[in-house]
């Protein structure tokens, strides 16, 4: 079957879980080129588990997942890892490296067994360091830099891995809100500009409404997906959490505690 060249990712019927229970069933999506993609759903709703299971790092139970219309599981890990990488939440064991280090990491599916670097790695590396404003820090330690800094480490290194997709799970975690706004202008920037697609968790609905291309919702039902404009007007937000403790004031795009 041709693939429209601009469709990045097909979710089809897809079903997300574990052995002993599913998770998330019938959600279904697609993702073009430069597009900046939110996933957003209540706490254990299943966000992290339907990211995972994009990343390939567990198994879906049913449905589809096509990726540049090939099927995922038809991938092999190094073909794959020049197609898609991800930023998970867990903290990198590697934080011994250094900002430039762990950053080069990104260019391993691309180099030679002994890991040498060409010209072009080395531009890119360094293009990536500039865009995440990382170059006063390249020779510190991971482990000497604060939480911010080393989520848009995590992030530079994905930019330096070049592929089509990038998945994060929750990147604004621990981060204030000057820094959640940065991290996301940014992944909001590497999306248009270098035209990547990018999909993310998080549970900055508000951010997500203003920054978002799309936004997915899972709401353990219809996992509405659309324009976030689009959702607003359907009203998919105001169901997000019970009115008694907070409402949605589709004008602002933003929630209020209930009085
Ligand atoms: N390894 C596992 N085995 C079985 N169940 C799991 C496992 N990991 C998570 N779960 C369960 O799957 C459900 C979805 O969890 P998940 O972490 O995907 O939710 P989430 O929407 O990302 O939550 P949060 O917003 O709190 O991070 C939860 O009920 C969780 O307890």
């Amino acid at each position: 079957m041709s693939n429209n060249n601009k469709n990045i990712l097909s979710v089809k019927n897809l079903t997300v879980g574990y052995e002993s229970k599913i998770v998330a069933e019938r959600i279904n999506f697609e993702l073009e080129t430069g597009m900046l993609c939110g996933i957003v759903g209540i706490n254990g709703i299943g966000k992290s588990t339907l990211l995972r299971t994009l990343g390939g790092f567990q198994p879906k139970l049913d449905g589809n997942i096509k990726l540049k219309g090939k099927n995922l599981e038809k991938y092999t890990s190094s073909t794959l890892s020049k197609e898609l990488s991800v930023v998970l939440t867990e903290q990198p064991a590697s934080k011994n490296l250094t900002v430039q280090e762990l950053i080069a990491l990104g260019r391993q599916p691309y180099t030679n067994w002994l890991g040498t670097l060409t010209e072009d790695d080395k531009h890119r590396i360094k293009d990536s360091l500039d865009t995440f404003l990382l170059k006063e820090l390249k020779h510190r330690k991971c482990h000497e830099i604060s939480d911010g800094q080393l989520q848009r480490v995590l992030v530079a290194r994905a930019m330096a891995q070049d592929t089509t997709l990038i998945l994060l799970d929750e990147p604004t975690t621990h981060l204030d809100l000057y820094h959640k706004v940065q991290i996301l202008k940014m992944l909001q920037e590497l999306a248009h500009e270098k035209q990547k697609t990018i999909l993310f968790t998080t549970h900055e609905i508000e951010l997500a409404i203003q920054l978002c291309d799309r936004i997915l919702i899972l709401d353990g039902k219809d996992h509405p997906f659309g324009d976030p404009c689009q959702l607003i007007e359907q009203k998919y937000f105001d169901r997000l959490f019970p009115s008694e403790m907070v409402q949605f004031d589709a004008k602002t795009g933003s929630f209020k505690v209930t009085k």
